[in-house]
């Protein structure tokens, strides 16, 4: 059995008992274009080895986890007739949601990275870097911590040191971590700081909007010598839901648990009598922000379920197409 350690276009990077080799993908791959899919950073193959040049990739193993995000095809997401599901990384144990402390912090963001990754089969670790950066920073520490109960929540600086231990119960030799964030939040940085070397390219984030320069270009799977595996993934711009809808119930369980509270089994949650949603706002029990936020996700991603669908058939995509 071999490991995807990297992929470029039909190109693959495996690990294998042999070190690390290239290998190409098995002519029936292409076949079964449209429902066969193909590998990604993380995954377990079965592979035939050719120590002469491309070793072939004949099969996928099952995966124990998946983080996803919704394919737009390249278009903005108001123009898209076709949602796919598009996996970015496979079989981690850890995903690191990295998020900075400086002015582009987002409480909105980092729970859409929650919902998705609390529904991935990995355990979330949100990591607010540049700790350096700020004031106070156990008061972020907090905002991110009322999001969800389910997730560990640190502060951390690569450059000081500053609460880096923390993060060494995640250090098992064996254990995947996979590192996910926006361009600039110090991904590479940390990779390196774990690692003890710099095995990551880092840029400086441009000073005027603290956005991050996309130097890293692909994923990629290193084992680093503790025996850790890392994947660190280029910056994400846009974070699409894709059938989310497990992780956003996790992410807000206080918020469906009031559904149950309703008066009305049919409760919109807007101006009914007895609904438990508003007697809760009203009661500072749960704040407008969070109960706007979860409205938005859950509608981003009942949409994204519809227009799936839709594509399913394909047939009908056609005639409207034909149609215009
Ligand atoms: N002050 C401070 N700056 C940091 C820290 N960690 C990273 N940086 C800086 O942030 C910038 C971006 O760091 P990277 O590690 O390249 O960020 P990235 O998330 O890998 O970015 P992409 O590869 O574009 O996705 C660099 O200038 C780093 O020196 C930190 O703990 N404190
Ligand atoms: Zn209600």
């Amino acid at each position: 059995m071999a490991r995807v350690s990297e992929v470029q276009r039909e190109l693959f990077k495996v690990i294998c008992k042999y070190g690390e080799t290239n290998a190409k993908l098995k002519g029936t791959f292409y076949k079964y274009k449209n429902n066969k899919e193909y590998p990604v950073v993380g995954d377990y193959v079965l592979m035939q080895y050719n120590e002469n040049g491309n070793s072939l990739i004949e099969e996928i193993c099952e995966r124990k986890s998946i983080f996803s995000r919704t394919d737009f095809s390249g278009h903005g997401a108001g123009y898209v007739k076709t949602v796919k599901e598009q996996v970015i990384v496979a079989n981690f144990d850890y995903i690191f949601i990295l998020s900075s402390l400086n002015h582009d912090f987002n409480l909105n963001r980092i729970t859409r990275y929650i919902s998705v990754a609390l529904q991935s089969g990995g355990k979330p670790i949100v990591i607010l870097t540049k700790a350096d950066e700020c004031h106070n920073p156990d008061t972020y520490v907090t905002q991110v911590k009322s999001i969800s109960k389910q997730i560990d929540v640190f502060a951390i600086s690569a450059k000081t040191g500053y609460g880096m231990k923390q993060l060494d119960i995640y250090m098992e030799a064996g254990k995947t971590i996979v590192f996910i964030g926006s361009s600039g939040v110090g991904k590479s940085t940390l990779v390196n700081a774990i690692a003890g070397k710099e095995i990551m390219m880092v840029n400086d984030i441009r000073e005027n909007d603290s956005k991050g320069r996309h130097t890293t270009t692909h994923r990629q799977l290193i084992e680093l010598t503790s025996g850790v595996i890392i994947i660190d993934t280029p910056g994400i711009r846009e974070l699409g839901m894709w059938d989310a809808e497990n992780g956003i119930n996790h992410t807000f369980s206080d918020i469906i648990e009031l559904f149950d509270k309703c008066k009305y089994r049919n409760c919109s949650h807007s101006k009914e009598t007895g609904c438990a949603v508003n007697q809760a706002i009203e009661n500072n029990i749960l704040s407008i922000e969070r109960w706007k936020t979860y409205c938005q996700l859950s509608n981003e991603n009942q949409w994204g379920k519809n227009k799936s669908i839709y594509t399913k058939k394909g047939k009908l995509e056609n005639k409207i197409k034909r149609g215009k």
